[in-house]
């Protein structure tokens, strides 16, 4: 898979680094950034841009810098270099009108072991000073509403499991009506049950039409729910995109089984095909824009015993494994 290609496409131009004067539409881009601790670069150069509406995954293994971004996306650590709009409005300048409308899970909140959960969400509320008092009740009733903890909203937090627990933090940041939702791995840690009760709640909110971006390590959760990508690889993001336009992009490749593969490969190579690789009884290359029956055709012609054809498309993972050179947890 040519990695340029993947990220020449990306959703719309991506403008110069540091391209000060530039307003985005997007919910969320950045604009080179960047964070080193000491001499790590932990986030090099990042280019995010989440389209308003997207359910955008943030994916990418372990230490591969995606928390330390959403950290710096909602102003809990300052970059080293670059900056970031949010709702098309400038981070730096704007963070006080912009945060309110900014639900987040990351480093979730500090919620009381002995107090339940409407009385958690009571407390969270009366700490925030854009949360309008006179509508609390309301508001507290609909968020719990919302992420299905009605029934369980007098129990005490610690006798919660570990999926409503992650639902609460989640009505925390829904407490006031927000437009964009950044969940640092929603789902980590939860079993099947809270996993597809969180993943279901977040395609919920989306379809109500917030804009999420949600960090995982796990392409099955991305390939779910989401309807966008970001792929992070010790620090750079290496492609996003759509998955639609990724899936598009994938470049079919064509295998022939023969028992003469040096001249396959020569009629593959003669046919205009590019990447002609051999192995043992095989031959391989992309398809490109030819048609297969030509190339079954042209072999036959040039005597090329054929023993089997296929073309095969790579999945997203073939694609993302070729990006970052690491497998993916497609489990769960
Ligand atoms: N406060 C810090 N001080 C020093 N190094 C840090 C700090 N925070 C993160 N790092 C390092 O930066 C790199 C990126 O970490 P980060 O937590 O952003 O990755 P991640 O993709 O979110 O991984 P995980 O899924 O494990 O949280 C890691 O090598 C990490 O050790």
């Amino acid at each position: 898979m040519a990695e340029a290609a993947l990220r020449e496409g990306g959703d719309r131009s991506v403008p110069a680094l540091g391209a000060s004067s530039h307003r985005s539409d997007d919910a969320v881009a950045t604009y080179g950034l960047t964070k080193r601790f000491g001499h790590q670069v932990a986030v090099d150069s990042v280019e995010l841009r989440v389209p308003r509406g997207a359910v955008y995954g943030f994916l990418g293994p372990n230490g591969s810098g995606k928390t330390t971004t959403i950290r710096m996306l909602l102003g809990l650590i300052m970059p080293t270099a670059g900056r970031h709009d949010l709702l098309g409005e400038p981070f730096q300048e704007k963070a006080g009108a912009i945060l309110p409308r900014v639900g987040a899970l990351c480093e979730g909140p500090a919620f009381h072991p002995y107090l339940s959960g409407r009385a958690n969400l009571a407390r969270l509320d009366a700490a925030d000073r854009t949360a309008d008092p006179r509508t609390v009740k309301r508001r507290i009733d609909a968020a719990l509403e919302r992420v299905g903890l009605t029934a369980a909203a007098g129990k005490r937090y610690r006798a919660y499991s570990l999926g409503m627990r992650q639902r609460l933090a989640i009505a925390a940041a829904l407490l006031t009506p927000r437009d964009l939702l950044i969940l640092d791995e929603p789902t980590n840690g939860l079993d099947p049950q809270g996993t597809r009760e969180v993943r279901a709640l977040v395609s919920g909110l989306a379809a109500e039409g917030a804009t999420v971006m949600l960090s995982t390590h796990l392409l099955s959760e991305v390939e779910q729910i989401c309807t966008h990508v970001g792929v992070m690889h010790q620090g750079k993001l290496v492609t996003q995109g759509s998955l639609a336009q990724l899936r598009a992009r994938a470049q079919r490749r064509v295998r022939v089984e023969t028992e003469r593969p040096e001249a396959a490969a020569e009629t593959l190579t003669a046919l205009g095909l590019a990447e002609v690789t051999t192995g043992p009884g095989t031959a391989e290359g992309l398809l490109g824009e030819l048609a297969p029956e030509k190339i079954v055709a042209t072999l036959v012609h040039d005597d090329v015993p054929v023993r089997g054809f296929g073309v095969v498309a790579p999945d997203l993972e073939d694609m993302f494994v070729e990006l970052t050179g690491e497998g993916f947890d497609v489990s769960a």
